[in-house]
């Protein structure tokens, strides 16, 4: 049985539409000390954490009751060494939050020109962003920036809402300011908001005007052999690509893989650009994190895909904050997944190096 959720997807799609139009705006405004290396050594910039602080807002008055795991807190924004990124921060979200409202936003949801908030509010409501997760009840997931790499090298990136209940996730909705329209015309306009809701199938709508425009129906297509290609991770240091080469072998995929930022990966494939999206672990003992998978995961299902581990496993929402132990994440579709997960586990066999 499909879950209604049109109130939280009306509420998601207009969060991570205004994320949208901040972090294109930052990306055209970002100056070098506006970006920080995380202790795990990754780039976070004013761009995801004032997306974090718009995106929880809304969601906060919105649906004050549901806890989020989100991708960062404020604890640096907190200390003195952080103030002037702050106040970048803290500007940049306000200006946000007061545009004025577009078709399908309320001022309820804390928006328009009214709704200025405090620089207390602002951090509390990144770091409402600290629920632990679990196998219980509603949460949501939030990536305010997915791709941070690519963000910063003006390539793929996107920002990612998810709503998980029962560890299972219900609803998915991915931003893509700098994808285009249409994947087969790379050169043409860009920007697109990809959502599914469970048994509601998967659509599109351009990101320039997602509430009035008709939404496009996305399904993955059957694609002859010769049209297979990899969706895979830009950054050598996220994904084994070495395996990916193999495994393309093991398939006769003869076309060059895409490599490409974010969950990007997940909606080009929900629609028919690529065939496989194939991410395996680089052996450093990382666990993949439930925000980076959430909303790519229900899109391509919806789309008639299937997505699992190496093991052939669903993935699972419901460990925490991570996705516990990592086997990989194997996305395709219905027809097309089984040949790839065993042309995975021949090559993790005969190829253990690898593996
Ligand atoms: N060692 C690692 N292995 C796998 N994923 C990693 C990783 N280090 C970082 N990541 C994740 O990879 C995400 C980007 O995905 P992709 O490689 O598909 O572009 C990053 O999201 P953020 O950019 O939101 O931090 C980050 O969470
Ligand atoms: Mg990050
Ligand atoms: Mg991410
Ligand atoms: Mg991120």
């Amino acid at each position: 049985m499909s879950l209604n959720l049109a109130a939280e997807k009306q509420v998601a799609i207009a969060a991570v539409r205004r994320a949208c139009v901040l972090t294109s705006s930052v990306f055209n405004k970002l100056v070098k000390n506006e970006t920080v290396t995380k202790d795990d050594k990754s780039p976070v910039t004013v761009g995801d954490y004032s997306a974090q602080a718009v995106v929880n807002t809304i969601l906060s008055r919105t649906f004050p009751d549901d806890p989020i795991v989100g991708e960062e807190d404020a604890t640096d924004l907190r200390q003195e060494s952080g103030f002037a990124l702050r106040d970048r921060i803290i500007q940049l979200a306000n200006e946000c939050i007061t545009g004025e409202l577009v078709p399908g936003e309320k001022e309820e949801w804390g928006l328009g020109p009214n709704q200025s908030q405090s620089v207390d509010e602002l951090l509390d409501a990144i770091d409402r962003g600290n629920y632990d997760g679990g196998s219980t009840g509603r949460m949501w997931t939030l990536d305010p920036i997915d791709g941070t790499k690519g963000f910063l090298r003006g390539e793929q990136y996107a920002v990612c809402l998810a709503l998980i209940i029962n560890a299972r996730v219900e609803l998915g909705v991915i931003g893509c300011p700098n994808l285009p329209v249409n994947g087969a015309n790379p050169s043409g306009p860009r920007g697109c908001i990809f959502y599914a809701v469970r048994g509601q199938g998967a659509f599109q709508v351009p990101l320039a005007d997602p509430f009035t425009t008709t939404p496009t129906r996305v399904s993955i297509p059957v694609l002859p052999g010769d049209q297979l290609n990899l969706l895979e991770s830009v950054e050598k240091a996220h994904a084994k690509l070495s395996f990916n080469e193999l495994v393309a072998r093991e398939l006769g995929v003869t076309r060059a893989p895409t490599r490409m930022d974010s969950q990007a990966k997940y909606c080009a494939l929900a629609r028919g650009d690529g065939g496989v999206y194939l991410r395996i672990p680089t052996g450093t003992g990382y666990k993949e994190k439930i925000w980076d998978h959430a909303p790519g995961s229900v899109l391509v299902e919806e789309a008639g895909g299937i997505i699992t581990d190496s093991r052939g496993q669903p993935l699972n929402f419901g460990l925490g904050r991570t996705l516990g132990e990592n086997y990989g994440v194997i996305g395709a579709g219905k027809d097309v997944h089984p040949r790839v997960l065993a042309a995975v586990q021949k090559v993790q066999r005969e190829s253990p190096e690898e593996a």
